[in-house]
């Protein structure tokens, strides 16, 4: 049997004045997964989540959540857009309760997202990667079917990533749906499945990642050797292998894979040794800027 969708959207326009922020978006979260929503400023990542909060409604469309329209699941569906409302003249717990009342779960939800230590400070002297996991913790609080979380790495540093990465993951295998955005592809390997890419309101990849890396072959490489004068002379005999930057003091080659191996075997051949051969951006990274660019040059 397939999995339940905990999001199905189909068609989704919504616009704010002459301003399209949304553009006949289609979109299927599979219930239990962690789904990240990616796309650079102004795609409409933020709008989307807004829609899947109920906090706006669309313009035209069908948006179901957790099977039924939009609106009437709203306390099985938490989470916050923009940055998490916070009171900044109150204690970590405080705000807790202020936002969602007295409930006995509030010390296991500061412990959940690590911030038990400072549960009586007030939030006025916390960091941006403390107010996202505050944040966090207050839409843990209702323990929603549905979570979304807009940017909720926005601050973290690495220790703080991996944190809520895996109160996460924790969620999710216990059958919560996590759909979150952020800007960066590379953010979201960690985590996520599947993923969406926005762009200027539209979705140009909407699926795994494999499928994603998978689509885009051609990467560019840095190349380091032991020497640098003879490498450049091989690259511009190999097949299937450009100089991405002439003018760069680095030799960095556009090349796909099998062209790439071809290129390694004529250096060594050549007695040239390979230092470092690495994708100057990841293969996903690069896939979604491709990906990107192209949808904003139409
Ligand atoms: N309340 C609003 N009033 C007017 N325009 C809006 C409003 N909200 C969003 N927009 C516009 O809709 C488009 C999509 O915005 P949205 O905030 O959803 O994008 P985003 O992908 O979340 O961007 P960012 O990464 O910068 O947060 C943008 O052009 C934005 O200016």
């Amino acid at each position: 049997m397939d999995t339940p969708l905990a999001v199905r959207a189909r068609g989704i326009t919504k616009c704010f004045g002459d301003v399209v922020a949304l553009d006949g978006v289609d979109l299927d979260v599979a219930s239990g997964r962690i789904h990240g929503l990616v796309g650079p400023n102004g795609a409409g990542k933020t709008t989307l989540l807004g829609l899947l909060l109920s906090l706006a409604v669309a313009d035209e469309g069908q948006l179901e959540i957790l099977g039924a329209p939009a609106g009437q699941a709203l306390s099985a569906v938490s989470g916050f857009v923009d940055s998490p409302g916070l009171y900044p003249s109150l204690t970590a717990r405080q705000n807790l309760t202020a936002l969602r009342g007295h409930t006995p779960r509030t010390d296991a939800v500061l412990e959940e997202v690590g911030l038990s230590d400072v549960a009586d400070d007030r939030v006025r002297g916390f960091s941006l990667g403390m107010r996202q996991r505050l944040g966090l913790a207050a839409a843990l609080l209702t323990e929603p079917r549905l979570l979304v979380l807009d940017e909720p790495a926005n601050g973290l540093d690495p220790a703080g990533k991996k944190h809520v990465h895996g109160v996460l993951e924790r969620l999710a295998d216990e059958g919560t749906t996590v759909v979150l955005s952020s800007h960066r592809m590379d953010d979201l390997e960690a985590l996520c499945s599947e993923v969406t890419i926005l762009a200027t309101g539209r979705v140009v990849f909407s699926g795994p990642l494999g499928k994603l890396s998978a689509e885009n072959a051609e990467l560019d490489y840095r190349l380091r050797t032991s020497d640098p004068a003879a490498a450049r002379q091989v690259v511009a005999d190999a097949p299937g292998v450009r100089v991405a930057d002439p003018a760069a003091d680095v030799l960095v080659v556009r090349a796909q894979e099998p062209a790439l191996d071809d290129l390694v075997l004529r250096l060594a051949k050549d007695g040239i040794a390979v230092r470092e051969l690495a994708p100057v951006v990841s293969p996903l990274e690069a896939a979604f800027l491709a990906l990107t660019q192209q949808e904003s040059a139409r």
